[in-house]
């Protein structure tokens, strides 16, 4: 029994179980294998998917908010697409150096050739111009196919390339990067990179093909007149066709690029900015102006009231051509005179146009709030209201005595002085030497007649109301020559009791606000609710206008920033005047040029009607140089300044190490004058040209005179210059400023007595 139960014995069980779960558990195994791997293969590629969409998520957080609906235009690239397409931008495919960084030359897969432009994200000013230029892209993109946008070139491609987050990404990049840097692309920092991708243009721009002599086919006169007939078509889309107008800021040569059939087209938008609306009407109350950054603008630029522009007008007029250049001979002194009767110029409308502003706003009898706006006038204005008088006074003396010193060192060697300024001071034009008459006294006899002729009389000032306002402000004004209304102001102080004397002793703004703000507020706000009311009804307000009306934040506190910078500006270095006299400055190089340029554009409006310093010396209109209003009239100054660049085939500065005789030229904008004087235009005239046609020549440099016109109200505008270039309308006479003297005419007077 035993032994059969002993033969029955089965084996044992955990062995045979063991070999049973050996054989089920190694395709689990296997499966369970698989699935893992293909749980981490999903795993894995959702979390490239999520970082993806992640990282271009933080990407488009930094372009534009602006560009929200509008970047339908615009496509992006990945840093390795473009950088493919450079050969990571490979030295030899470099076609420039702009102030913010190389452009390169490029081929997209498709076969496209493209610029590139790698804009270096270390400087503020590179990103604000990268944002700048986006959108205003993405608005020019969106004109749809309008055929006058072949005229300018945008980018239609960007990347914005931000560093990631993981190691190996990381070191991918950093990778890339220093290929970046060791190719000229500026530093290696990881942070970001800003790409900009245009569409390429095979001549280059302007600059490499005229200046620098890179492109023969200019040498033929056609050619060039093309050219110039292109950037005019150009500036007519931006001004006319683009709504509202664009105002490019930068018209320069090295901002013209050329095509393969060499026609021009404007770049480099990174400047421009959107036309602003017109300023607030007066009766807004103080509070609002200020919100919205209206007096800011108004006040910052240095406009001259039309009554001084007349007369200054007469006075060229009535004295004009008194003085024969030709006659003096051509000397280095006669040189500095032209550059520093340029810079005399310059000054002096700066300043009168800071005083007028001041005392325009105290003598319009119409504005009710006269009194507080010229306190914040003369202050926004740089001054300080205690001391206005005694800065304009000072300030303008300086002017005149050096220019006094000036002149008399010129008078020794014959020079002529052939402007209205120099005649006052040089006694000419009509103004008594002996009587002492010089700037100061015009600029203080200017503002005395405008006060007198327009104090305020209206009914709502009260009597007291009236003794302080306009006995407070004017005489800080004027001086001390309005002794008689200082002596009623001491009756009436004398008149007060004790606790108004000590309520009159704050200062005039503060209880101006408090009596009379309230009340004007409120009937201001009446007014404003009412009209905006029916304007609601009428039109829709444009996107832009809105913009204005209601900054951001971000927008406000960066108008109060230019507020204060255009308070100090008074004081600071102007770029305008330096340019004139200093060389090196512009040949220093671009990074230079754009140091001029001020950095007040905000992120979130950088096409608004935020004001900021901009332009290239030279180029920049003289009104604008001092941080005034860009219009539409500052691009046609810069376009007048190249088109005497174009045919003269020189840059606007040029001091070479030839003779003497050879400085007088070096200023262009002064000799093409000096030329216009002596009747001897052509004299301007490229002589390496060929085919010149005299006619057309003259053309150009008379329409390039037009446009540098001090005066921004009597430069034509580009849809008058359209028409002078194609042959429509004739253009006017030049004006007597550049006109030839007579013969015979002024002949310099020194203000050095005659031995008796
Ligand atoms: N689309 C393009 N096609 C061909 N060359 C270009 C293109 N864009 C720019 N360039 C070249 O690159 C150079 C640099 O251009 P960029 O606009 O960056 O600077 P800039 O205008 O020379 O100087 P700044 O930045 O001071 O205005 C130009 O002078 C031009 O020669």
């Amino acid at each position: 029994m035993s032994s059969l139960v002993a033969a029955m014995k089965i084996p044992p069980a955990p062995q045979f179980h063991h070999n049973r779960t050996h054989q089920v558990s190694t395709p689990m195994l296997i499966a369970t294998a698989i699935a893992a791997t293909i749980a981490a293969a999903a795993v894995a590629t959702l979390a490239v998917v999520l970082y993806r969409r992640f990282s271009r998520g933080s990407a488009a957080a930094t372009v534009p908010s602006d560009l929200g609906h509008t970047t339908s235009g615009l496509s992006r690239f990945s840093f390795s697409q473009l950088r493919r397409a450079t050969s990571s931008f490979s030295p030899s495919h470099k076609l420039g150096q702009g102030g913010f960084g190389p452009v390169y030359r490029g081929a997209l897969l498709s076969g496209q050739h493209v610029a590139v432009k790698l804009m270096d994200s270390d400087f503020l000013q590179g990103e604000r111009e990268f944002q700048n230029e986006l959108a205003l892209a993405s608005k020019i993109l969106t004109m749809g196919s309008s055929p006058d946008r072949g005229w300018v070139v945008v980018p239609f491609g960007f990347c914005n390339y931000e560093e990631g987050v993981g190691w190996w990404r990381r070191r991918r990049k950093k990778a890339d990067l220093e290929a970046v840097g060791e190719c000229g692309g500026g530093g290696s920092s990881l942070s970001r990179r800003l790409l900009l991708v245009y569409e390429l243009m095979h001549n280059g721009s302007l600059q490499n093909a005229l200046l620098d002599r890179r492109c023969p086919e200019l040498l033929d006169w056609r050619r060039r007149f093309s050219i110039v007939v292109d950037i005019a078509h150009g500036l007519h889309f931006l001004h006319v066709v683009c709504e509202p107008p664009v105002i490019h800021g930068d018209i320069k040569p090295s901002n013209i690029l050329l095509d393969s059939r060499l026609s021009a087209k404007i770049a480099d938008f990174g400047l421009a900015r959107l036309k602003s609306p017109p300023p607030l009407n007066g009766d807004q109350n103080l509070e609002e102006a200020e919100a919205h950054g209206d007096e800011i603008e108004y006040l910052s630029s240095p406009k001259i009231s039309p009554f001084l522009q007349s007369e200054i007008g007469k006075k060229h007029n009535g004295g004009g051509g008194d003085d024969d250049a030709s006659a003096t001979g051509e000397t280095a002194e006669c040189s500095t005179i032209t550059c520093f009767e340029e810079r005399c110029h310059e000054e002096a409308d700066t300043l009168t146009a800071r005083v007028s502003d001041a005392a325009e706003l105290i003598a319009s009898p119409a504005e009710p709030l006269t009194a507080l706006h010229a306190a914040s006038a003369s202050e926004a204005a740089g001054f300080d209201r205690e001391s206005l008088d005694s800065v304009v006074i000072d300030t303008v003396a300086s002017a005149s005595r050096s220019g006094r010193r000036k002149i008399s060192t010129a008078s020794g060697v014959g020079g002529g002085a052939k402007d209205w300024w120099w005649r006052q001071d040089a006694g000419g034009g009509g103004r008594n030497v002996e009587s002492g008459s010089n700037v100061k006294d015009y600029v203080m006899e200017w503002i005395r007649s405008e006060i007198k002729k327009e104090r305020p009389k209206s009914e709502w000032l009260t009597p007291s109301t009236c003794a302080v306002s306009a006995e407070d402000c004017l005489p800080r004004v004027i001086g001390k020559t309005v002794k008689k209304k200082q002596q009623r102001k001491l009756e009436w102080w004398v008149s007060l009791d004790e606790e108004r004397r000590k309520k009159r002793s704050r200062p005039a703004r503060e209880w101006w606000r408090e009596e009379f703000c309230e009340e004007l507020t409120n009937k201001s706000k009446q007014k404003t609710t009412l009209k905006s009311k029916s304007n609601a009804e009428a039109v829709e307000l444009h996107w832009w206008q809105k913009d204005r009306d209601h900054p951001s934040p971000l927008e406000r506190s960066s108008r109060l920033k230019q507020r204060s910078w255009s308070r100090n500006s008074h004081t600071g270095n102007d770029p305008w005047l330096d340019g004139l006299s200093c060389e090196t400055k512009v040949n220093n190089g671009k990074r230079r040029s754009r140091e001029g340029r001020g950095s007040d554009i905000p992120k979130s409006c950088t096409l608004s009607s935020t004001p900021s310093m901009r332009g290239t010396i030279c180029y920049v209109a003289p009104e604008y140089g001092g941080g005034g209003p860009l219009s539409e009239k500052c691009d046609i100054y810069s376009f007048g300044v190249l088109l005497l660049v174009i045919v003269s085939g020189r840059r606007p500065l040029q001091v070479t190490a030839s003779p003497m005789s050879e400085f007088e030229r070096a200023n262009l904008v002064s000799w093409a004058r000096q030329l216009a004087h002596v009747g001897k235009l052509l004299d301007l005239v490229d002589p390496s040209l060929t085919a010149v046609d005299r006619e057309q020549a003259l053309l150009c440099i008379t329409v390039g005179l037009l446009c540098i016109q001090r005066s921004p109200s009597r430069r034509p505008s580009i849809k008058e210059i359209v028409d002078f270039l194609t042959g429509q309308s004739e253009p006017p006479l030049l004006p007597l400023e550049f006109s030839p003297s007579p013969p015979g005419g002024f002949s310099f007077k020194s203000k050095k007595k005659a031995p008796q």
